[in-house]
């Protein structure tokens, strides 16, 4: 199938079926993909089309033998060598004609062809039965409107085809016998009105059944994008924009996992924001919302390692997780985001350290392959750390580098 469906192509397929479509045309857009979309079928069908017409047209060599015995050499070759050969041969050219009509006219001037066969066949033959037998003329119209599936319009036309080429052979007989020839006119008729007609509901069907397709598969990718949307919102912290604690938990036990199949090293920093409650008092609590998103973003911007999560851990406080990353690299990294929170120069005349928002980070790492090292304990220690960090003074990384190495 192809690519989706633009809004514009969406609307139209909604159009379309409620318009419905009596001509059997859709409007351009629409038509075009619903050629290339059928094509390969369609190829398919006249091909096996293609194959059955060449083998009943065959048969007619059993009648041909009883009816117009004088032209049977003709027939034999006429009818094998002539139409089954041509038709073999065209049906390997089939699947290059790209274009929809070019590949009907095609199949349909093959049936052309198979009707002048036999019309010459009558008209040549001096046999009493000549006459009568332009009557094949009805087979050969139900077996190409059954099998080929050609489009509608193409069948009336190919078929009006042939009825005039039988109205024309009609006078060529030189004494024709008009009490036999009006009937097998009104057998051919009917043969072509009942298949064209039974055509026409097939056509009919198929384009509808494509039509609601076209929908089922809009309806499939809005329902994935929604899904994809609930699951992103469902793993984001609404406010900051980060990861929410439900998803650092399940992403963290992933990462363990991992970290202890390949003894990696893990390392946690647990952040919180200094003073944030004496900020909330003096500024309120939604500039205290639009701080916490402040942090959150500085955040983001220090750590971008892939393998690495920022998450909302709850309140003011905030974990990063970092994957694979050499001790004292993490210690840079918690660095890194103590300075980059310090750098917003966010205004905390609350606070009593340096009258701006400032962050204190606890830091812990661990080879996750270690015997005594657990997820829980991980967290645990850089929970302590944050404790001591706050202690000692805050808008600082504890411990410091040679610590957290040893
Ligand atoms: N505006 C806002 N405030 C929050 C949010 N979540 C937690 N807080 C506030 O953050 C403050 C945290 O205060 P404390 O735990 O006492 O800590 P602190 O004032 O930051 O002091 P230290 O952590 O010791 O530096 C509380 O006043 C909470 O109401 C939030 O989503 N928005």
């Amino acid at each position: 199938m192809a690519a989706e469906l633009s809004a514009g192509a969406a609307l139209q397929v909604e159009q379309t079926l409620a318009e419905r479509f009596r001509w059997l045309v859709f409007p351009r857009e629409l038509e075009a993909r619903y050629a290339q979309d059928t094509s390969r079928t369609r190829i398919q069908q006249l091909r096996q089309a293609g194959y059955a017409i060449a083998g009943l047209i065959n048969l007619f060599l059993v009648s041909d033998h009883a009816m117009v015995p004088d032209r049977f050499e003709d027939a034999l070759w006429l009818r094998t060598l002539g139409f089954t050969g041509l038709t073999l041969l065209g049906l390997q050219v089939l699947g290059h004609i790209h274009q929809v009509l070019s590949r009907e006219l095609f199949v349909a001037s093959s049936a052309v062809l198979a009707s002048l066969i036999h019309i010459y066949l009558c008209l040549t033959s001096q046999s009493d039965n000549a006459q009568a037998y332009m009557v094949g003329l009805a087979m050969i119209i139900f077996y190409t409107n059954v099998f080929s599936r050609m489009r509608f319009w193409v069948v009336l036309a190919l078929n009006g085809v042939q009825m005039g080429l039988f109205a024309l052979a009609c006078v060529q007989f030189p004494n024709p016998h008009w009490q036999l020839l009006l009937p097998i006119g009104l057998v051919l008729g009917s043969t072509a009105t009942f298949t064209a007609y039974y055509l026409y509901s097939l056509e009919y069907e198929d384009r509808h059944n494509y039509l609601l397709s076209l929908r089922q598969r809009e309806l499939n990718s809005e329902l994935t994008i929604a899904n994809d949307e609930l699951e992103r919102v469902s793993r984001t912290d609404a406010l900051t924009q980060v990861a929410n604690r439900r998803h650092f938990d399940e992403f963290f036990a992933q990462v363990w996992s991992r970290a202890v199949h390949d003894n990696e090293r893990v390392s946690i920093l647990m952040l919180d924001v200094d003073h944030f409650k004496q900020y909330n008092d003096r500024y309120g609590h939604q500039a205290g919302d639009a701080c916490l998103e402040s942090v959150a973003q500085a955040l983001r911007q220090s750590v971008r390692r892939p393998g690495d999560l920022v998450a909302r851990y709850g309140g003011e406080e905030f974990i990063v997780l970092l994957y694979r990353t050499p001790a004292d690299q993490v210690q840079a990294a918690a660095e890194r985001v103590r300075a980059s929170v310090e750098a917003l120069a966010v205004p905390h005349e609350g606070s009593p350290l340096y009258g701006r928002v400032t962050v204190s980070l606890g830091v812990a790492s661990v080879q996750a392959g270690d015997r005594h090292a657990s997820p829980q304990r991980l967290i645990q220690q850089a929970d302590q750390a944050l404790y001591q960090a706050k202690n000692r003074g805050r808008n600082r990384v504890w411990p410091q580098v040679e610590e957290l190495v040893s």
